[in-house]
Formats: structure tokens, sequence, C-alpha cells
């Protein structure tokens, strides 16, 4: 097979990875940057142009889209689905999973847990919006932050109203949460491919942080899932069809509550931190979902 990894940087840890994996299955690996694709729409022919040649024979992609390229990204990756060719993750479930209020409502009608939230258009009772959530300590949060950046803690009333007054002020709606204090700092990233947990570590924010993000000093240990977190976290990646997922999620009083599921997880934290080759079993799942007789090119 021809696996592409759509990357923006070859030299990026979990791109050197997959295609190393890639090669070590006896397929051809390539790194396409889908930021210096054109897509090309005419009646009944998709056409993606790579340097301005038309990018042909590809079996299947493997998106690694970044938080910044994230639309133009995804019309590639569209582009790809309508030329037939198998994705690990679908555009529709990238766009989802990049947006957390849009997240967040597929994760409530799929009966998931997550912290309570409100969302408002730039309202002048911000009083309210903190109640709704139960009242200082709040979380705040930007729509597409990542890596733990547009992420606050508001502690008093005062400082949640100022700062949510401050995103407003910038024309930037934001996501008001109640604060799991029982989480103490601490989240589990749990890795899902396909249908299966293959991977889960615990990452403890560095102290004075309730952020647990690795980007901001938090350190990971490996663990086993209980139970009730491999459903929460398979359940998650699973209503935002997200096939290779990252799944974040905290542990409260109530249960695991999800978080955000990642539609590109990077693979350097919960490589080193449990040892699972994780790059090996996204190319198992690609051999797997793609039928061994369209592998098969004897005849053709
Ligand atoms: N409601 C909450 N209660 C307690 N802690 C929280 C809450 N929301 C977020 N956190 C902490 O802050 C961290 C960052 O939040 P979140 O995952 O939503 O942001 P992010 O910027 O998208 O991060 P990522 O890089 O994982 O995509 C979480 O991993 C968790 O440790
Ligand atoms: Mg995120
Ligand atoms: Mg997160």
């Amino acid at each position: 097979m021809k696996i592409a990894v759509l990357s923006t940087n070859p030299k990026l840890y979990s791109t050197k990875r997959l295609v190393e994996a890639i090669r070590t299955h006896g397929h051809e690996a390539l790194v396409i940057n889908h930021a210096l694709c054109h897509v090309m729409i005419e009646e009944e022919k998709p056409v993606i142009l790579y340097k301005n040649k038309p990018v042909e024979g590809i079996d299947a992609i493997i998106p690694r889209i970044g938080a910044s390229v994230t639309d133009y990204g995804c019309a590639v990756v569209r582009q790809f689905e309508m030329m037939k060719v198998f994705t690990t993750v679908k555009s529709q479930a990238i766009m989802r999973s990049r947006n957390k209020l849009r997240s967040l409502q597929i994760l409530s009608k799929a009966g998931v847990q997550i912290p309570k939230t409100v969302f408002a258009n730039q309202t002048k009772d911000i009083e309210s919006l903190i109640h709704l959530v139960g009242g200082p300590p709040v979380i705040i949060k930007l729509l597409e932050g990542t890596q733990g950046v547009g992420v606050v803690l508001a502690e008093s009333e005062t400082a949640a109203k100022s700062t949510i007054e401050a995103f407003y002020g910038l024309k930037t709606n934001v996501l008001i949460q109640e604060y799991i204090a029982e989480s103490k700092g601490a989240d589990i990233r749990a890795f899902v491919v396909g249908n299966k947990i293959v991977a889960a570590m615990k990452r403890q924010g560095k102290a004075g942080d309730f952020r647990s993000n690795l980007h901001r000093g938090g350190k990971a240990t490996p663990i086993l899932l209980t139970p009730q977190e491999e459903k929460a976290a398979l359940q998650a990646a699973r209503a935002l069809g997200v096939r290779v997922a990252g799944v974040d999620m905290i542990l409260s009083n109530r249960g695991p509550m999800i978080m955000e599921v990642n539609s590109s997880p990077g693979l350097e934290g919960i490589e080193n931190c449990t040892g699972v080759n994780v790059a090996d079993l996204i190319v198992s799942f690609i051999e797997e979902k793609i039928p061994a007789d369209e592998n098969d090119t004897i005849g053709v």
C-alpha cells in the first residue's frame, strides 16, 4: 500500500514514527504537507495537486492537522475522501473535535459525562453565567485552545467576571465550566485506535498548576483504565467519530468526565510514557480496515 501522512513538518516525532511504522509494515510511506496542497474541484473529478503534480495512487492517509490550519487541512482531507482514499480520521470528525462547544454538545447528546458548561454570546449578565455552573471557582476556556493555552481557572467571582469581560472585549466567546477541584490538577489521556484503548497515561500538572498538559510541564505515568473509564473514553471517541483519538478525561466525584477528544493526538508523550508502539497499531488499523482484496494488486 501507499500511505501518506498529512503533516506540515516531516521532522515532528509523530510524523517520523508513523513513517517508520508504515515502512516496517512493508508499505510505501510519504509525507504530504496539506498546507501546500491545492484542491481542484471539477465535475466528478476531485484532484489534489501537490507541488503542482496530481497526487495519485494513495491508498490511505493519516491526517495530522495542526490547530492553526484546521479549515484548510480539513478541505484537503475531504478532497481525499472524495477521491475514495481511506482516512484514519474523517474531515467532519476533525472539524467537530476542534470546536470545544460543538464537541461538548455532541458528547452530551451521546450520554457521555462532561463538566457542566455554559456558553453565551457576549452577554452583559455574566454573574448569572457563573452561577449557572455552580459559582466560583470556574474554568474559562477558549473554543479552540490547545496545549492548555486559553484555559483559565478563576477562583473568585470578581476574577471570573473580569476575565470573561476581557475575552468579550476582544470579541472572543468562551466556555464557562464548573471546576472539578477533586481532579487535583491531574487528567487521563486514553489513546483510542479503532474501538480499542491501546494505551493510557495519567498526567499530573506541575505544582501549583491546575492544568495537566505535558506542554505546560505536567508529568505522565502509565495507567490501566477502570472499565468505567474505558467505556467513557470509547463512547466519547465513537460519538465524535474520531477513530484515532486522544481522549482527555478528569476524574470527578461523579465518575470520569470527558474534557475533549483530540483528533491528531501526539505520539511522543504516550509512547515514551507507556512504551506502547502506537504508530504500529495505527498502521495495523489501516490494514484491518482496508479489505485485503483491495490491497492485492496482482493481476490488476
Ligand atoms: N473543568 C475543569 N476542571 C478541572 N480541571 C480542568 C477543567 N478543564 C480543564 N482542566 C485542566 O486543564 C487542562 C487543559 O484543558 P483542556 O484539555 O480543555 O485544554 P486544551 O488547551 O485543549 O488542551 P489539549 O492540549 O489537551 O488539547 C486539562 O487537561 C485539565 O487538567
Ligand atoms: Mg484540546
Ligand atoms: Mg486537553
